[in-house]
């Protein structure tokens, strides 16, 4: 008898990937994540059956690699989120490394790893591609342009995979603002960023797993947005 279908979610081995990965888990789901550096989660996520892969999309050679890894260990798969992400700010040494690197891991790493396993998507009666963007690129960021730019081409490669791979495989993007704090921020910083939206609120991470349960659930919703935002743009 053929095992359920496995969710891949990228960049899960913390954060906002790390808890939809726990909850995927729960609810019932077999998952595959994917992770660049060492977590002292990886040991948990395994105990829980996780399948955890190492991965660093920075190169297309190792894309190529994880691309190949991800075949040998399923014929099918359910859904495949891409999380994986660098909050990157532009003021590097060299003026293109900010755009290379995220082109990389926002954009070319989803291109090849949704065209590469759309067949083990296929294998499934229901599948789903979420690429988790960002609210910012409604209006771009002067101090992260590569970062607002690359996931802009997130967005639009949404629209494109959801016309291309329907009607079997439903392809969506969330665009969350600010979800869950950095250990770094500092209070006045937090409170400026609750100003931000009418909900003045920092939600946590299980806004995005509900968000991820109602697309992997509706049969009915393609090529869309859904924004997390609190609000920010009636501000
Ligand atoms: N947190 C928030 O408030 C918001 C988040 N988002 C988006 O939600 C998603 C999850 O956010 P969050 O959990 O904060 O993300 P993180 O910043 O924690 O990044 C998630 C993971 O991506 C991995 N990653 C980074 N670069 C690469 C790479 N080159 N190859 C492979 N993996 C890589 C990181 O690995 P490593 O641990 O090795 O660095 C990290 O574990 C992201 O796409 C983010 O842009 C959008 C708006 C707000
Ligand atoms: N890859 C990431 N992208 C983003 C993050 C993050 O932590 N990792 N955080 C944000 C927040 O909205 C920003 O306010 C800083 O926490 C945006 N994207």
């Amino acid at each position: 008898m053929q095992q359920a279908a496995p969710i891949l979610i990228t960049g899960a081995a913390q954060r906002i990937g790390l808890h939809c990965a726990k909850r995927l888990v729960a609810d019932g789901y077999s998952v595959i994540i994917s992770y660049r550096s060492e977590h002292e989660q990886l040991e948990q996520l395994t105990q829980l059956g996780v399948t955890c892969i190492q991965a660093d999309f920075s190169c297309e050679a190792s894309i190529l690699v994880f691309i190949e890894q991800i075949k040998r260990h399923t014929s099918n798969l359910r859904a495949i989120i891409h999380n994986a992400s660098m909050w990157q700010a532009d003021n590097h040494p060299s003026a293109s490394q900010p755009l290379s690197q995220l082109f990389h891991v926002h954009m070319l790493a989803p291109y090849m790893i949704n065209l590469a396993c759309a067949p083990l998507l296929e294998q499934s009666p229901i599948a789903d591609i979420i690429h988790i963007s960002d609210d910012v690129t409604r209006r771009g960021s002067s101090k992260r342009i590569a970062y607002s730019a690359t996931k802009a081409g997130m967005d639009n490669m949404t629209l494109s995979f959801a016309a291309r791979f329907a009607p079997k495989i439903k392809v969506n993007t969330i665009a969350p603002a600010l979800i869950m704090q950095h250990p770094s921020d500092a209070e006045p910083y937090l409170q400026q960023a609750k100003n931000k939206s009418v909900m003045q609120t920092i939600p946590g991470p299980n806004v995005v797993y509900q968000t991820i349960k109602y697309l992997l659930d509706c049969p009915y919703t393609t090529g869309t947005t859904l924004t997390l935002n609190g609000g920010r743009h009636l501000l």
